[in-house]
């Protein structure tokens, strides 16, 4: 590929737009969806850090849009990625009719740990979702001491894995050595300074790899392929710009042993582009290249101030990659786009 040129701040911020996507359910604490897309010439980018992200943190994420709009999606090798669908931390009793908006998806990832209920509420749970589905997943979201993980996760049962149960890597291996049931790392390869370090511990089973937090596609299949653990590719509950990404990049996977998290789509009553909903279980490819793929009046109106947030915290995530400082601060640092930009 023939270098591109790095895009000025003043290029992204002209063809960009706030939207937000109201959820049929609470997820991640969250009702509504805030986030920031972009066009470039390669098509629609995405930039939407949660907004508690500080701008070392948030730079990875406008590294991915950068990637998206001007790179574009990696030269895939499967039409289809199989994808779990999503059970946020429901009443058991509202779990069928989520699963009802995944087709022919056969495995749930169910949350669990959810401060404010009781380890017999993500039972119930758990257990709804396995009277509907082949397989349950469980995401705790590093919420349990290792002493609660080691005991909920044996009330729980059979489960395919267990991500993140707890916080840190040392608990997270302190637990995969009491337990029979696989063990996934989501936060600490998504918040990790090194996202190695789980191996080194030997605190993971799989990795789950976000393509925004990772910093783009390309940085994703680069530490899945330098992890040596099987992969889920997921979403970090992105508008059906950020989720192309996701799917290209599980797409591009040479292996894929597990269904992805990329149905999220599901989770919103709207989205800005055409979203990535399950069809016999898998979703497909697609990119969005045109003007007008994204249409932006799905989104609730968006106050001039948290436009104004975005733009300026674009700003500074820009800066932040196009100097990342003498240490290499912030993704700069970590070289993600080697010889792809001039
Ligand atoms: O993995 C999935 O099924 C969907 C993605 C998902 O659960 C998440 C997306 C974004 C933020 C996270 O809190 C959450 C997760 O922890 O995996
Ligand atoms: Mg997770």
């Amino acid at each position: 590929m023939t270098p591109r040129a790095w895009p000025t701040v003043a290029e992204l911020l002209e063809f960009a737009t706030v939207v937000r996507l109201p959820m049929r359910t609470r997820f991640r604490g969250l009702t509504e969806r805030e986030t920031l897309v972009f066009r470039g010439p390669a098509g629609w980018g995405e930039f939407g850090a949660f907004v508690e992200y500080d701008d070392d943190e948030a730079a990875a994420w406008l590294a991915a849009g950068i990637e998206a709009a001007y790179l574009g999606p990696p030269v895939s090798v499967r039409d289809s990625v199989p994808v779990n669908a999503t059970v946020p931390a429901v009443g058991a009793d509202e779990v069928a009719a989520i699963l009802a908006r995944y087709p022919g998806a056969t495995t749930a990832k169910v949350k669990v740990a959810e401060p404010g209920q009781t380890l017999d509420d993500d039972v119930a749970r758990v257990a709804a979702a396995r009277a509907v589905m082949q397989r349950v997943r469980i995401d705790a979201n590093g919420k349990w001491t290792p002493e609660e993980a080691i005991h909920a996760i044996r009330a729980i049962g059979d489960v395919e894995y267990v991500e993140q149960p707890c916080a840190t890597v040392s608990e997270l291996a302190v637990v995969r050595r009491a337990v029979d049931v696989p063990i996934a790392a989501d936060e600490s390869i998504r918040k990790a300074a090194d996202p190695f370090l789980v191996v080194a511990a030997e605190a993971a089973d799989v990795a789950i790899v976000k393509v925004a937090p990772l910093g783009g596609m390309r940085a994703t299949l680069a530490i899945a392929d330098a992890i040596g653990l099987p992969v889920v590719v997921s979403s970090a509950l992105d508008s059906a710009v950020g989720m192309a990404a996701g799917v290209a990049a599980a797409a591009a996977l040479p292996t894929l042993e597990y269904a992805c998290g990329l149905g999220t789509g599901a989770l919103f009553t709207a989205d800005i582009a055409e979203p990535f909903i399950p069809a016999g279980g898998d979703v497909r490819p697609r990119w969005f290249t045109g003007a007008d793929d994204v249409d932006v009046r799905a989104s609730r109106d968006v106050e001039p101030s948290r436009e104004q947030w975005w733009r300026d915290r674009l700003a500074r995530c820009h800066a932040l990659l196009t100097d990342p400082g003498e240490n290499g601060r912030g993704v700069g640092g970590r070289n993600i786009f080697s010889d792809l930009f001039q």
